[in-house]
């Protein structure tokens, strides 16, 4: 049981006039009483948290990462996508174990909870690798495995058969460990075939998990499908059904036709905007505030440490607030209420959770800011400072109720091994 006393609740982004100072129960996994500040009774036995001068605000929740990439942290900038992709990344991660895929999760969890994220949407390999560190350090994920058989028919059956592993280990974790969710990943229209994306559309409504895809993320790509199907990515996806009555998370939509959003509208597609990757990589900037105005349903991801350089959410948030801004030249498009939503409560949509936000009987997936920070000061309108100014390093972070990060320490590992195992990690994968 944690009780949070004379804490400022940042539960309301649309109008934070109305935020106030508030107690709160945390019982097991839940928030289970929040109340004007002063009025709670403490429970007996309960870890009782000062939160004068401090601040509470929902977990931020990244929908699209590849969370072992931490190891790649500056390898391969300044490249565009196919040339990054095929020519840099893709031979390096044919040299990956369970090792380095370790080393970079435990690595990533720790750079993401420090920085205020409680919850990931993941692709990658080596699954239960990842898993393993994810229990241990006790974060809640998605995780997909990324399928890719460019299309060769050998290549799609061995796919098939690690994707049934796959599901099947996270299907055990999830048993076992709540925060650890599936998803199915084919990772793009350009790498998997009709058949792969099909089976993986039928797997995501067998098993009621979501799908994770990258798609319309260059122009380069659009051509590629439109030259083999004579249709745009979403149009080619959506006439083989692969939208149809799951959950789609689409990570970038950068490039995207009049069509193709009316199919993100019509099938309920959840767009995952990783506007700091598709900068560095030079893919372009999505058409963020028409998604709104359209009503298609935004959530945010920083995508993987080869080409943003890192996972801190809170930098995506500012450059979604500001870079369409500047693109559309008008100051009014994508609002700080937006722009929060997107990182906690329409996240929490896309991937089934119960958390986003800070309500009664939601999961108690918290960040805490020490208002004592240089970016949050002065002490007013902290919701604007949460999308403009602040630096990101939070004080203390609890996911599913339990703290894992205190005083700005990690209390589910050891960061000096992590670091040197990240370390070690690196020189496997370089040398
Ligand atoms: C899972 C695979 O996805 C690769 N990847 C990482 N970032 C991107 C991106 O922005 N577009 C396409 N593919 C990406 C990763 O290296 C794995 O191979
Ligand atoms: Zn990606």
């Amino acid at each position: 049981m944690i009780a949070i006393k004379n804490i400022l609740l940042l539960n309301n982004f649309e109008e934070p006039q109305k935020c106030k100072k508030s107690d709160i129960l945390i019982e097991n996994n839940l928030i289970t009483k929040i109340c004007n500040a002063g009025d709670l009774k403490i429970p007996e036995g309960a870890t009782i948290i000062d939160g004068t001068k401090k601040a509470i605000m929902p977990g931020l929740i990244n929908t699209h990462t590849h969370i072992p990439m931490t190891i790649f942290r500056g390898v391969a900038d300044d490249l565009p996508l196919m040339d990054w992709l095929g020519n840099h990344i893709w031979p390096l991660e044919a040299k990956l174990d369970e090792e380095i895929i370790h080393a970079g999760t435990m690595l990533g969890c720790m750079e993401m909870i420090k920085t205020g994220t409680v919850a990931f949407n993941d692709m990658y390999f080596f699954t239960d690798s990842i898993i393993k560190a994810v229990e241990s350090v006790n974060m809640r994920c998605t995780l997909s495995y990324g399928l890719i058989d460019l299309c060769d028919e050998e290549k799609r059956e061995s796919e098939m058969n690690s994707q049934k592993d796959v599901l099947n280990s996270l299907e055990k974790a999830h048993n076992k460990n709540e925060l650890i969710n599936a998803a199915v990943g084919p990772h793009a229209p350009y790498t998997c075939s009709a058949e792969l994306l099909q089976h993986a559309h039928d797997l995501a409504k067998e098993h009621n998990v979501p799908m994770n895809i990258h798609m319309n993320e260059t122009e380069d790509e659009i051509k590629q499908i439109k030259e083999k199907t004579g249709l745009r990515p979403f149009e080619f996806l959506n006439s083989l059904g692969v939208f149809d009555d799951i959950n789609v998370v689409a990570a970038h939509c950068v490039h995207v036709s009049e069509n193709e959003m009316k199919i993100l509208k019509d099938k309920n597609i959840y767009v995952s905007h990783n506007p700091l990757s598709n900068l560095k990589l030079g893919s372009g900037i999505a058409p963020i505030p028409t998604y709104l105005k359209n009503n298609i349903n935004v959530t945010l991801g920083t995508d993987g440490c080869a080409s943003n350089n890192n996972l801190n959410l809170f930098e995506s948030i500012k450059a979604c607030a500001t870079i369409h801004k500047g693109v559309q030249q008008d100051s009014t498009v994508v609002k700080v209420s937006e722009v929060l939503n997107m990182a906690t409560k329409n996240a929490s949509k896309a991937l089934n959770y119960n958390s986003g936000e800070i309500k009664e009987g939601m999961w108690a997936d918290l960040v805490i800011l020490d208002l004592k920070n240089p970016t949050l000061i002065p002490n007013k309108n902290i919701v604007s400072h949460l999308a403009y100014s602040f630096n990101g390093v939070v004080e203390t972070v609890i996911i599913n109720g339990k703290i894992v990060l205190e005083d700005g320490k990690m209390t589910t590992m050891d960061e000096d091994k992590v670091y040197e195992k990240a370390e070690e990690a690196y020189l496997n994968l370089v040398n």
